[in-house]
């Protein structure tokens, strides 16, 4: 179901994700599983419900749909939280265990099935919950492909087990599947190889030789491994013996089909030792970890599915907290602290994208400003323009020191110019911060800046974007609230637009102290967009650390900037200064080309142009783009061009405003949706 499709198709019995539930304490992005939880609802025509919005039963119109839970990315911290809290409201681990299991063995039939004796499962379990998992998915498969269709190795002895793995473990040897533990007899090839083998102890065989003779001779013969080895409980290093386990795995060559997370990947920060197999496939339970997006973790875990195992609503964003029980920020903090995220959909982006009436006129969707292009970098500011004019602006000028306007203008005949002030070698002049407000001044309606693409960091830019942001005056000699002195402003028009910073916009107001764009003038709205080097130099930190912590690095800008934060990357993450936290999942790495964020900055000014909130805006911008490099290429990770990317923007926000996918329904598995869906195209 899109959202133009009226909600009241909603059966009467279904009761709606978040029917009926408390809102989550301190959070106002609410509750997972409905859209409505994003910011800035779109008006009621946009979804084709009635004009309060409202759906019969009085819920929201995004409430009633009939849809899968929104995908969450928590830490493990989170995970165990989430579980103790689904125990607490009835849904025990036995419950949660036997929905995991099964819906991983549905879903592992799917994608490699269908299994017989000839071509088994087998199933590499550790002695914890992980290892339950596996157990019960061993179970199952057993049951629609018969016991020898299966092969379980436990990497524990039996009698140690506890809790829920034990009770897995005796069901399994009711169910006739053939299982193999770490303390059983010694198989009598391993006894003879290891007579023949000088090294071993007097012919006494080991029982770990025994288990990882067996292991070696199934896992050559298997259709697929199940890795259920290890998940979020892992501690420290692989110990020994499980590292030989995954060495035996990885050795074979076979596909790896991992439960929750391929086993040692640390569910955080996504750091692998070099044995942590690189699975196939991924089916991670309840939530998404953040290791799987993060640091290795997009190589190691291949195609990953998020699985809903039926956590209550009690869980809630409670199940992730918000991060706040950590020092958020501080770049030596541990990773416990990662805030939950959602994960950006097509169907919310949709409801947030802007509704263009039928009598619309070009002020309607507002002007962009491009204040950015020097000698050498007038194609960043145009590939800004350019992007803004493709997503839906009204109107759209690049504001560049005179010497380049004519290099400017050839590009887009739609696209205005403005020649500013500028210093005899074609750098900023700092009159051309007035002389901005002043053009901006002479027109009518909506304006929004987008500052930095080409812009320089000559010291008259520098000037420029003090007055552009209104903080050209000593630092904190006004609140935030204060409109100070620089706020005046030819009549009727704000002298400090909506506004984007990016590229060497960044840059400057990393010079001025990312703290100062709080005392921005009547807070008015800010994007910032920056890569990963830019974020450093805001923050203070190294490059490193941002990458190492890019949740907390995300949420920090935002929060001391008192903006909207899109940290840019691989996984492109989206913080608001309240704290909210979104992930966006799509777009490849052919995207990792020249005058990609110049791209951005400009779809962004777009949507804020066409009147979305500043975090609204950011979003949408963040996943058009995605998608439009999606659209642009012919395989994920083949280059793309940003000219590319923006010529495919109109395709994307068809897509969006269609609907894609965003569950694995293609494979038949309810309530089963990609963490990173395949390249739509
Ligand atoms: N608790 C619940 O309600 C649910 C848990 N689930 C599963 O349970 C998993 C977490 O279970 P656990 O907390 O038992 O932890 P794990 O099963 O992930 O790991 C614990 C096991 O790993 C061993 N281990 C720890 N560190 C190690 C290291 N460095 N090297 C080698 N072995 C090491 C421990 O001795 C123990 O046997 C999740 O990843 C998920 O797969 C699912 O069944 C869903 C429900
Ligand atoms: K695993």
């Amino acid at each position: 179901m899109t959202a133009e499709e009226p909600a009241g198709t909603a059966g009467p019995e279904f009761a709606g994700p978040a029917a009926g539930m408390p809102a989550t304490p301190g959070r106002a992005s609410g509750m997972p599983g409905g859209a409505a939880s994003l910011p800035g609802q779109p008006p009621a025509a946009a979804t084709g419900v009635s004009a309060t919005g409202v759906a019969p039963g009085g819920r929201t119109a995004l409430e009633a749909e009939p849809r899968p839970a929104g995908v969450w990315i928590l830490s493990a911290a989170a995970v165990r939280r989430g579980d103790r809290l689904a125990a607490e409201a009835g849904l025990g681990g036995p419950v949660l265990m036997e929905t995991a299991g099964r819906t991983a063995a549905t879903l592992l039939w799917k994608v490699a099935g269908p299994f017989s004796p000839r071509e088994p499962v087998v199933v590499l379990a550790g002695g914890g919950n992980n290892g339950g998992d596996g157990m019960v998915l061993a179970r199952w498969v057993a049951r629609w492909a018969g016991p020898a269709a299966v092969k379980v190795f436990l990497l524990a002895e039996p009698a140690r087990l506890r809790g829920e793995a034990a009770v897995q473990w005796s069901l399994l040897a009711r169910s006739g599947v053939p299982a193999i533990a770490l303390a059983g007899e010694p198989a009598p090839g391993a006894r003879q190889e290891a007579r023949q083998n000088p090294g071993a102890e007097g012919g006494v065989v080991p029982a770990a030789d025994a288990f990882f003779y067996h292991l070696e001779a199934a896992v050559a013969r298997a259709r697929v491994v199940v890795d259920a080895l290890l998940g979020v409980g892992v501690r420290g290093a692989l110990r020994p013996l499980a590292a030989r386990a995954l060495q035996v795995v990885g050795a074979a060559g076979v596909p790896v089909f991992a439960l929750d997370l391929p086993s040692g990947l640390d569910a955080d920060t996504g750091e692998a030792a070099p044995v942590v197999p690189r699975a196939t496939w991924t089916v991670t339970f309840a939530a998404a970890k953040w290791g799987l997006l993060l640091g290795q973790g997009p190589e190691r875990a291949g195609q990953v599915f998020v699985a809903d195992i039926g956590w209550p609503q009690e869980t809630g964003t409670g199940a992730g907290g918000t991060g706040s029980e950590t020092e958020a920020g501080a770049p030596g903090g541990g990773s416990e602290g990662f805030p939950s995220a959602r994960v950006l959909e097509a169907a919310s982006v949709a409801a947030l994208l802007p509704h263009r009436p039928w009598d619309a006129h070009k002020g309607w969707a507002g002007h962009v400003v491009v204040a950015g292009g020097r000698p050498g970098q007038v194609g960043a500011a145009v590939l800004a323009g350019t992007a803004a004019l493709q997503a839906g602006a009204g109107t759209v000028t690049l504001a560049v020191p005179a010497p380049v306007r004519a290099e400017a203008a050839v590009h887009r005949p739609e696209i205005m110019t403005w020649a500013l002030p500028a210093t005899t070698g074609g750098e900023w002049d700092a009159a051309a911060a007035t002389a901005l407000a002043q053009r901006e001044g002479e027109r009518r309606g909506r304006v929004v800046r987008v500052i930095g693409p080409g812009l320089g960091q000559s010291p008259g830019a520098a000037a420029c974007l003090a007055g552009w942001l209104g903080l050209d005056g000593p630092p904190a000699t006004r609140g935030p609230e204060d409109p100070g002195p620089g706020a005046g402003s030819p009549a009727g028009v704000p002298a400090f637009p909506p506004t984007v910073l990016d590229a060497d916009g960044l840059n400057l107001a990393a010079r001025l102290g990312i703290d100062r764009l709080r005392e921005r003038p009547g807070s008015f709205p800010l994007v910032l967009t920056p890569h990963p080097g830019e974020a450093a130099r805001l923050l203070g930190w190294t490059t490193a650390q941002v990458q190492a912590r890019r949740p907390l690095a995300a949420l920090e800008l935002a929060r001391r900037s008192g903006a909207v934060a899109v940290l840019k990357g691989a996984g492109t993450l989206v913080a608001g200064p309240a704290g909210d936290l979104y992930a966006c999942t799509r777009g490849h790495p052919g995207m990792a080309s020249a005058g990609m964020g110049d791209a951005l900055a400009g779809i962004v000014g777009a949507m804020l142009a066409q009147g979305l909130e500043p975090l609204a805006a950011a979003l949408a911008a963040v996943f058009l783009h995605a998608l439009a490099g999606e659209l642009a290429a012919p395989a994920a990770g083949v280059p793309v061009q940003a000219t590319e990317v923006i010529a495919r923007l109109p395709a994307a926000l068809q897509r969006v405003r269609r609907g894609l996918p965003r569950s694995a329904e293609a494979l038949g598995v309810p309530g089963v949706a990609w963490l990173r869906p395949p390249l739509a195209g």
